[in-house]
């Protein structure tokens, strides 16, 4: 009997750890936007080596007196995995334990200027429009209003409509989308078999071009355009095999052997990806194909991790913008029902798949 009930104690401060940890993990992801805001990834790479606290803080033009306050930060960040610490001891005085803080493949994906970089995307993810909406998660499902949105409840208007208005929020969700694009680069000689042979490309959605230019740039015989809203191409230039035309994708997509929807299908309703996907067929030829790259939730398949992420980017869709992350069945659905009668997955760039469809 008191076996069991200091089992169920244990349990239940187990199970309280727990929630903690689920109720603070915001505390986390804020000192990740502190790190960046200080430049500590940065920091650490100018100084070339593994930086002990006093070089860090001199590094980032602080005062020494907030130096135990950068200790306890970067001793929680290194806990999460986004640094790393080595302690070196001197040889005979024991104690004398000196720490440094070095990158992690996480941090290193968030220096300023290193192609691929993540830093304007988490610029992005950090700010207001982005991480507000959350907060009315709840109003949104209880309100009789008829808001699309949490964003809406939030900001009185659509995702893509503050973005025309705050130039600002604009860039940094455009120029994060282009860092994100960057890292196809690394597997692009993978995909000689999905985009060689193409003639011409539409990239819909495709922003400032950040997919499309790594592709114009390894395929130099593809004519590319990007479609994508007027406010996004505006000022950007073309390039010998390469084209900006603003637009709205329900309204016409361009003709091509290949359209290409990166992570725009996951901003939208099952309706808005029909009348979409619809459209793409009507855009292609019957030897064409719509290449989609997308988040496919995988729970049995991928590691914990992985589908957290992928149930955060879920719910963050909910939030913004109406969309959703799709299981493959629901992938399937959709683009039967658009006609299309095949398609195929591959998952390639971590988070989101790559998956052909065949009219
Ligand atoms: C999540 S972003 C993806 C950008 C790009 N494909 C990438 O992966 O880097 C979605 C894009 O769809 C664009 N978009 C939203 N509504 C649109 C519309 N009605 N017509 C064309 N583009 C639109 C947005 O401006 C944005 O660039
Ligand atoms: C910057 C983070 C937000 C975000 C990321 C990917 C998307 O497709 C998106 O669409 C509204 C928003």
């Amino acid at each position: 009997m008191e076996g069991k009930q200091e089992q169920r104690g244990e349990e239940m401060f187990e199970a309280q750890a727990h929630l903690f940890k689920h109720m603070f993990s915001f505390v986390g992801s804020m000192c990740l936007k502190s790190a960046l805001q200080l430049g500590i990834p940065d920091a650490i790479q100018s100084h070339g080596q593994p930086i002990t606290l006093p070089h860090l803080i001199s590094a980032l033009k602080m005062e020494p007196s907030k130096s135990h306050y950068v200790g306890r930060l970067m001793r929680l960040l290194v806990h999460s995995g986004l640094f790393a610490s080595t302690k070196l001891h001197h040889k005979e005085e024991e104690e004398e334990e000196e720490e440094r803080y070095d990158l992690t493949p996480s941090s290193r994906l968030l220096l300023k200027h290193k192609v691929p970089s993540m830093y304007a995307y988490a610029q992005a993810v950090f700010h207001q429009a982005v991480m507000n909406p959350s907060q009315f998660l709840g109003d949104w499902l209880y309100s009789n209003q008829n808001n699309y949105t949490p964003f809406e409840t939030a900001f009185g208007m659509d995702f893509w409509s503050y973005g025309s208005q705050n130039p600002e929020f604009s860039k940094l969700f455009n120029e994060g989308m282009v860092g994100d694009s960057g890292m196809m680069n690394l597997v692009m000689k993978d995909c000689k078999s999905v985009f060689g042979g193409l003639k011409s490309l539409v990239d819909v959605g495709g922003g400032k071009g950040g997919a499309a230019i790594i592709i114009s740039e390894a395929f130099p015989d593809m004519k590319c355009i990007v479609l994508d809203l007027p406010h996004v191409v505006a000022n950007l230039v073309d390039s010998r095999n390469l084209k900006f035309i603003g637009g709205d994708m329900f309204q016409f997509i361009p003709s091509a052997d290949a359209i290409l929807l990166k992570l725009v299908l996951h901003t939208l309703s099952d309706e808005e990806c029909s009348k979409v996907l619809k459209k793409c067929r009507e855009a292609i030829s019957k030897e064409g194909k719509v290449i989609v790259i997308d988040v496919v939730i995988n729970e049995e398949k991928d590691k914990h991790e992985l589908t957290e992420a992928k149930l955060f980017y879920d719910v963050m869709m909910m939030s913004l913008v109406n969309g959703k992350e799709r299981d493959e069945k629901e992938w399937k659905k959709l683009f039967l029902e658009a006609g299309f009668s095949h398609y195929h997955i591959t998952p390639i760039f971590g988070l989101r798949s790559l998956l052909q469809v065949y009219p």
